[in-house]
């Protein structure tokens, strides 16, 4: 390779090579593991092994590579959370879409999360997981219920997934690819 071209080569690398950093947040059973199983292999198991403490994973897509921090939810992890999101270009909360009562409790650890100064500013992607079972909550119900419109301080984006069936996870995948560029 000639060294105008190997020059050429490096200076495509810096425009086009992104890295990001993420969290992944939310309740035990919400399907944070399984999100980044689907993300990065397209695989899904129903037999999965909570996370204990937390996971780091690499995905690239295209030319962005994904540092994907997949924290444990039972409720002695809880406190690693805020931890974790610091230094993130996203944070990404997974909720069970179909558990009711789990909701409010979901519900109040993501507004108890966002008011921690450290972590003002960081763009928000809120995922309703699960909506392959029946009982599971419409896009409207679940914004209401996880109190979307009061996050006012930050960029805020939501949508309906199922890992199981892969509903919405390019969409997913796009919306994080694009929030790639927040961090340098
Ligand atoms: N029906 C259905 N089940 C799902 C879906 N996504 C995940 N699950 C199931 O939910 C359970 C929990 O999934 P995990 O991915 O381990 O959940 P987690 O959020 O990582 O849980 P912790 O690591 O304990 O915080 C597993 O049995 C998954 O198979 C989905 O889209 N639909
Ligand atoms: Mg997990």
């Amino acid at each position: 390779m000639g060294l105008w071209e190997a020059f050429l080569n490096w200076l495509r690398s810096l425009f086009f090579k992104q890295e990001m950093e993420l969290s992944l947040i939310g309740l035990q059973n919400a399907g944070k593991t399984s999100l980044v199983n689907v993300i990065a292999t397209g695989g899904y198991s129903e037999d999965m092994i909570p996370t204990v403490g937390f996971n780091m994973r690499k995905v690239t897509k295209g030319n962005v590579t994904i540092k994907l921090w997949d924290l444990g939810g039972q409720p002695r992890f809880r406190s690693m959370w805020e931890r974790y999101c610091r230094a993130v270009s996203a944070i990404v909360y997974v909720v069970d879409a179909a558990d009711r009562e789990t909701l409010s409790i979901s519900r109040s650890e993501l507004h108890d999360l966002l008011s921690k100064p450290s972590l003002s500013g960081i763009p928000l992607l809120i995922l309703g997981n699960k909506i392959d079972k029946p009982e599971s909550l419409s896009k409207q119900e679940f914004a209401e219920q996880m109190g979307v419109k009061s996050i006012t301080n930050r960029e805020v984006y939501y949508f309906m997934i199922s890992c199981k069936n892969s509903t919405n996870i390019n969409s997913v995948i796009d919306w994080l690819v694009k929030h790639s560029k927040s961090k340098n």
